[in-house]
């Protein structure tokens, strides 16, 4: 039945503009017409071709990775493709590579906090990957915590170099991407020591490898730290171990960006909230070896951590509406129980159960869509505020992109494994993609940030907030909404102590906070004009379905707290079931909207036709373990057990 689409009844149902809903999820028409191009040039090229990546040995996986980011690199020369298309290119061709970290945090972390001699000595190098960089900064025995980090970096005024050195073992560095094996340079991080004295955390450009035979340099013990969670997924990259025995490197290989600004006026209440987050120092050191501190490039350091928190962001819904991609279309293709008189079976897609864990995950799809939009308003705006020497509203930033990095990630962690859950027995297959894509995205709720420790950070600056309630100094912003919360007027000074004890409420409190945050930018986004026949109504529903979902999930604080009545919790219940049955008919197109092609999408379950069971059944006979007939192992092992000759076995 090929050619044949299995899902055009569902299509046929919707009640909107699915072309112009494309738009809007892709941000733009160019956005859309970018999205769509690349996707369709990596789909179509057998050079990128992933189905078969689960069911490869960890070596057959990193060299096929290895040779699909060097043919990435060839394909993005010979097209000229532009550094948008580019990073499209990279999303769309789906596999975590040595690439993602050079791109995304070695080069940013140059720009951010090198001085203009070294940005235009490196730079260029790794742009045109003459020079191949990775991101040391965690320890083995040391990652949250970075001021606890042990590698040290010594300088020596007689040679004009620094001495890196991996003191003990819980100092080797151990996760950064691209280090095992890939890697010719690091941005190091380690505790700089100048005439004697500690001078915290500081960023320095090691060379790792020799660019001639790829051999470590001098000094340096560096290897892959090992098998990760999953078939596939994470196991493409090398996270790699590293240990220094006092290697030199020029002075001007530390990251020094100095002051461009001549005022500094950062308020102090916002030090005290951002200090626990700006961990790593940009200063100075002179050949005379004396230690200039400079604060203002501190706040960059602390803008480029924004800049990647608020991409995490985005991504999180570009991987939680690849679940619920898969799991709606294969809910519409799946059937059980409810045949009458010999008819077809119910689609599970119509079971209110299916329909009540399913479609908030598609609402949130769509919200951390538009969440993810703003934030990247938000970074452009902060941005341009530090250029001006404005650091107001670096704190508010910060718990934005904090608070949105840790909730997303977690939502859309449980989210996708949520989807696996949906799609029953078959979810379970690699061939759904769900397992892979569920094992790749999960340590997003770890790395650039552990979500509960950002949390906690956020809690923080909501208790700074309701501190200062009642003084002159009224919220604004995203914590605008306080000043309306009169009880919480009275609070004062008393809630900065036992901040310990009552932690793992106030991280609550701050997940509620983010929660707000998701549904207002959503309402925002609604009050836009939106063209597109039906396109606006069903944003609507999806709003209403995120924000009454939470309210349901979270019943018991909201009655407890007085803030609902149970006439409101049992009222907001009924609207969310009529809300399931409006989004049921479009629920099809609504995931279209996503415009993943199925090389994208890399599942039989979710592929576009719907045409689920002979994929499946093809697919089965295409495990190496249906190369024979009778397995590998039949004599010496089936056989002796069929044959009652186990205790003469050779085993
Ligand atoms: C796939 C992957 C890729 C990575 N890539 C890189 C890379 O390229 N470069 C790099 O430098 N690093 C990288 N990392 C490391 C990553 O940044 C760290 O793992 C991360 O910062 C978390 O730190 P941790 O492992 O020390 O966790 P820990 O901080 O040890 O967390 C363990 C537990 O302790 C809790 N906890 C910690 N502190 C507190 C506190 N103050 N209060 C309450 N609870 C607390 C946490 O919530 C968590 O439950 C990567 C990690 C992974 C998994």
């Amino acid at each position: 039945m090929e050619g044949v689409d299995h899902l055009a009844h569902e299509r046929n149902k919707s009640e909107f503009d699915v072309d112009a809903m494309k738009i809007v999820w892709a941000g733009s028409p160019h956005a859309f017409v970018v999205s769509d191009r690349i996707s369709k040039l990596v789909a179509s090229d057998p050079g990128f071709r992933k189905d078969n990546r689960s069911t490869l040995s960890r070596k057959e996986l990193f060299k096929n990775t290895l040779r699909k980011a060097a043919y990435a690199w060839k394909t993005i020369i010979d097209l000229h493709l532009s550094e948008e298309e580019a990073a499209k290119l990279r999303f769309y061709v789906d596999e975590p590579a040595f690439t993602d970290v050079h791109w995304g945090m070695f080069i940013p972390a140059i720009k951010g906090q090198g001085t203009e001699e070294q940005q235009q000595k490196w730079l260029p190098l790794a742009y045109k990957m003459q020079i191949i960089g990775c991101y040391a900064q965690t320890e083995l025995g040391h990652g949250s915590n970075v001021q606890g980090l042990e590698t040290t970096a010594t300088f020596d005024p007689q040679t004009d170099e620094f001495i890196i050195h991996s003191p003990t073992l819980t100092s080797s560095k151990w996760w950064p991407g691209g280090l095992g094996k890939v890697a010719t340079h690091a941005i190091a991080y380690a505790l700089l020591i100048v005439g004697g004295r500690e001078q915290g955390v500081h960023g320095f450009i090691v060379q790792l490898r020799s660019l001639e035979d790829h051999s470590p340099l001098p000094g340096m013990t560096v290897g892959d730290i090992g098998m990760k969670f999953g078939n596939g997924a994470y196991n493409a990259m090398d996270n790699g171990v590293l240990r220094f025995d006092h290697v030199r490197i020029p002075r001007n290989q530390m990251l020094m960006r100095c002051a461009q600004y001549t005022c500094l006026c950062m308020p102090s209440d916002a030090k005290l909230i951002l200090e626990p987050c700006i961990l790593i120092r940009v200063s100075q050191v002179t050949c005379e070896g004396k230690y200039k501190q400079s604060d203002v490039p501190r706040q960059l350091v602390y803008g480029a951590m924004l800049y990647v928190r608020q991409t995490i962001v985005a991504d999180a819904s570009c991987a939680l509406s690849r679940a619920v991609c898969i799991a709606t279309r294969y809910s519409a293709v799946r059937r059980q129980f409810g045949s009458q008189n010999g008819g077809p079976e119910t689609q599970v897609i119509d079971y209110k159960t299916q329909q009540s864990r399913l479609f908030p995950l598609l609402a949130s799809a769509y919200a951390f869509r538009f969440v993810g939009e703003w934030l990247k308003w938000l970074y452009a705006d902060v941005t341009q505020r530090l250029q001006a020497n404005d650091f107001s509203t670096l704190p508010e930033a910060h718990a934005c992109t904090a608070g949105l990095k840790s909730l997303t990630t977690t939502a859309t962690a449980d989210g996708i494994e949520e989807c696996r859950k949906l799609c029953g027995g078959h979810g379970y297959l690699c061939s759904s993609g769900l397992p892979e894509l569920f094992a790749v995205y999960v340590p997003a709720c770890t790395y650039e940030g552990e979500n509960t420790v950002l949390l906690l950070q956020v809690a923080r600056f909501l208790m700074k907030t309701v501190s200062q309630l009642g003084s002159s100094k009224k919220p604004v912003g995203t914590i605008a909404y306080m000043t309306r919360v009169e009880h919480l007027m009275q609070c004062r000074c008393g809630v900065q102590r036992g901040f310990a004890e009552l932690s793992a409420d106030l991280v609550e409190a701050a997940v509620a906070h983010c929660q707000l945050l998701v549904v207002s930018k959503f309402i925002e986004k609604l009050q836009q004009e939106i063209p597109g026949k039906g396109v606006k109504q069903q944003l609507e529903v999806l709003c209403n379905i995120y924000a009454l979902f939470l309210l349901h999930k979270h019943q018991g604080d909201f009655l407890s707290t007085g803030c609902i009545t149970p006439k409101h919790a049992a009222l907001a219940n009924d609207e969310l079931r009529s809300l399931y049955s409006q989004v049921r008919p479009n629920a099809i197109a609504l995931v279209d909207a996503f415009n993943y092609t199925d090389h994208y999408l890399g599942s039989i379950l979710g592929c576009y036709d719907g045409n689920v069971y002979p994929k499946l059944y093809e697919a089965a006979w295409k495990d190496p373990l249906n190369e024979s007939v009778v397995p590998d192992g039949y004599h010496q092992y089936i056989r002796p057990l069929l044959k009652q000759e186990i205790r003469t076995a050779r085993l």
